[in-house]
């Protein structure tokens, strides 16, 4: 059973992978699955700049690219390169679409951190309150 500061730990570590040549803001994410696998994530950029991924949908993608949909929580911390963590990092609104995909709105937990002992905690439906999903498409 990992606890919030085990995956505070997690997003840390994925976090000094980004790969972030333009804007220099690297964030890192722990996404904790139902069945208790962790799927970790960073920012990767690109020179065609829509082209970037975030930590978030990195996590998202390796997951279920791995036959797993079903999840608990995301922790996501980021902070420029130079500055470090200043703030929480809440997800944009494209990462925020791909959660209301998989997760239950009111139950999937948004945890961003600054620090080991610093972090808010959010549901999905806190965060996107009148997010559009598959109910809306019956
Ligand atoms: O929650 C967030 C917010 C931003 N970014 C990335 C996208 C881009 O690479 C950089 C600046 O927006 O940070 C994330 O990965 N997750
Ligand atoms: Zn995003």
């Amino acid at each position: 059973m990992n606890t919030i500061k085990d995956t505070i730990q997690f997003a840390m570590n994925a976090r000094k992978k980004a790969y972030t040549p333009y804007s220099h803001f690297k964030v890192g994410a722990c996404l904790v699955a139902k069945n208790g696998q962790i799927f970790t994530g960073c920012n990767i950029e690109n020179a065609g700049y829509s082209s970037t991924n975030c930590a978030e949908r990195t996590a998202f993608f390796k997951a279920v690219s791995e036959g797993v949909q079903e999840f608990d929580s995301i922790t996501i911390i980021g902070g420029s390169e130079k500055k470090g963590i200043q703030d929480f990092c809440p997800p944009c609104g494209v990462c925020l679409q791909v959660m209301m995909e998989f997760c239950d709105p009111e139950k999937f937990q948004i945890i961003l951190a600054k620090s080991n002992e610093e972090y808010q905690i959010y549901t999905l439906k806190d965060l996107l309150p009148h997010g559009f999903g598959r109910a809306n498409l019956s």
